[in-house]
């Protein structure tokens, strides 16, 4: 049987050789194979170097890196590039001449600047100011300083705040996503990342209902701080990883947690050799492939988890043993008394398009219809009516988590699901202990609009390995997005507790000629204990 390789994506990474194997290029190769990217390398510069010392830095010409550009361009296009150390001006200006031209003809291109200035051995890799990278900084999308590079990129070297560091660096430069790493920072006990991102007009006008041109959004994770002495690279290899997760398609905030975890993994790896040891040595950071582990992962910081943080968690869902199962969310009254009858333990009323007279008298019926079953009715958006009337449960997307008031809806008792899409808000919400968790869209779905948030069964096996191991402590989570029959077994066999559906059910008759009651009857027999059973195994 033959090998099936997927055709992965490209990055590039125009960086230094540290001959000590440790950071530079040697990283970069080892974390991008790792995290399934292919790598190509343009040298710029051949260090001489090993764990106590920086002896020489030797630039590679601009000719012979733009031979290298040329030849692979069409060849090997990258999705990224990722620049490391730059020696000289000459390399700075050919940068930004490069970026320039690559971006015209391939406007989706990004590009990953780690500004590694000073050896973590100590001693200087350029004689670089600020003011000499300037035109490179002015065509970069992502730039990930340590706190003393971001200070000297915003110009202000007695500021210790990240936020206020990253937004003069965006300010200063127009660079789009600003990471400022807490490595170097002095809280002992924790390491803080911090993210300014400036969403494009795109996302940002989807996600607001605003017109706008400047919307920034932070994000900032916290990890503990890990003693070892095998972290030489571990800055090449953040921002490399990071390239890694922008180029398969991640959004900045996942492809932030996910490169966070990685570096938190790898320090993890060498924390009990370097104790063993017990001496001084500066060994190479280890590079070990995708973050899969629940305990790798940052703690998401927010003024959400902040606020609720004293909270206590929403009631479960009081399952008693049987399967949470299908989940249908459907628009109308109508739906609603067409399926109850059916013996399905949970369903959601999501109305959209209706005046806030209608909406009332259909949730007061809703939730009055709903007494005379065992069904968990939950009402999607209007937590404060399903507050009012006493409904089972609300369902709160992520644009309405913010103005919620969840403390409201937990001391009326009603139970909480949150929608999430990938790990950052999975992380977050997860924090904040509802009753149920969603994950969507898996596939893509005519329903909603879902660009650019669809996960994929394999994104969604990753997010779930958040939860916590001890089964009892998980929330039930929820898959939902152009789930079919079809689909269906391949959803559950992740591990998840529901399928959440709206056109496999409403629209039975013209997908499969069935009734939406036979399609009931067929999507629980797919996702019933003993499918599950024999799917698992
Ligand atoms: C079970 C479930 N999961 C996700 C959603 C989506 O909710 P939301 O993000 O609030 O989007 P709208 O449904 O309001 O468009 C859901 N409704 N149910
Ligand atoms: C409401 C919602 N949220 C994420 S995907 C989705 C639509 C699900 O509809 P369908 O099952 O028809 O794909
Ligand atoms: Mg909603």
């Amino acid at each position: 049987m033959t090998n099936v390789i997927k055709k992965k994506p490209i990055i590039w990474t125009i960086s230094g050789s540290d001959c000590s194997g440790g950071a530079g290029i040697a990283a970069d190769i080892k974390t991008g194979h790792g995290l399934g990217v292919e790598v190509c390398h343009l040298i710029t510069a051949n260090t001489v170097q090993n764990s106590q010392q920086l002896v020489s830095v030797n630039a590679v010409s601009v000719e012979l890196l733009q031979q290298q550009v040329d030849v692979l361009i069409d060849d090997k296009t990258p999705s990224v590039i990722k620049i490391g150390l730059v020696a000289n001006a000459e390399q700075v200006q050919w940068l930004a001449e490069l970026l320039g031209q690559l971006k015209q003809s391939n406007p989706n291109l990004l590009s990953v600047y780690d500004p590694v200035g000073q050896a973590s051995v100590g001693g200087s890799f350029n004689a670089l100011s600020s003011t000499d990278l300037t035109p490179l900084l002015k065509q970069l999308d992502v730039i990930t300083p340590n706190l003393n590079e971001a200070k000297s990129l915003a110009g202000l070297l007695n500021e210790n705040t990240a936020a206020l560091l990253a937004q003069k660096i965006y300010q200063n430069f127009g660079i789009t996503s600003v990471i400022v790493k807490g490595g170097h920072s002095a809280d002992e006990k924790f390491s803080n990342d911090y993210c300014y991102h400036q969403l494009n007009q795109l996302s940002a006008a989807k996600q607001d209902n605003q017109d706008k041109t400047q919307m920034a959004i932070s994000y900032q994770l916290a990890s503990s701080r890990i003693d070892t002495h095998y972290s030489h690279g571990g800055g090449c290899s953040f921002a490399t990883a990071l390239s890694a997760f922008l180029a398969q398609g991640y959004l900045m905030r996942d492809a932030f947690t996910l490169a966070k975890a990685f570096i938190t993994q790898g320090l993890m790896a060498s924390e009990p050799l370097s104790q063993e040891n017990g001496h001084q040595y500066y060994g190479a950071f280890e590079q070990q492939g995708w973050p899969k582990k629940a305990k790798c992962f940052p703690q998401v910081i927010s003024e959400l988890a902040n606020k609720y943080q004293e909270l206590p968690t929403f009631k479960p869902l009081a399952l008693n043993g049987e399967q949470l199962g299908l989940y249908p969310v459907i628009d109308s009254l109508y739906w609603l008394k067409r399926l109850l009858p059916l013996g399905l333990e949970i369903i959601q009323l999501r109305i959209k398009n209706v005046t806030n007279e209608q909406l009332e008298r259909i949730i007061v019926e809703a939730i009055e219809f709903a007494k005379d079953y065992k069904t968990r009715l939950f009402i999607n958006d209007y937590w404060q009516l399903a507050i009012k009337h006493g409904a089972y449960g609300v369902h709160i997307g992520q644009e309405d988590l913010q103005d919620a008031d969840l403390a409201a809806i937990q001391q009326a008792g009603l139970r909480l699901g949150i929608s999430t899409h990938g790990c950052y808000e999975f992380l977050l919400a997860q924090q904040l202990q509802p009753s149920y968790l969603a994950i969507g869209a898996i596939f893509p779905t005519k329903t909603k609009d879902m660009t650019g948030q669809i996960q994929g069964i394999d994104n969604l096996k990753q997010v779930l390995a958040l939860r916590p191991t001890e089964k009892s402590q998980q929330i039930p989570v929820v898959a939902i997005g152009g789930i079919s029959l079809e689909r269906a077994p391949k959803v559950l066999a992740t591990g998840v507790e529901s399928i959440a559906v709206v056109t496999a059910i409403t629209e039975a008759e013209s997908s499969h000629g069935i009734t939406p009651e036979h399609a009931v009857v067929q999507l629980q027999n797919a996702i019933s204990a003993e499918a599950i059973e024999v799917l698992q195994h």
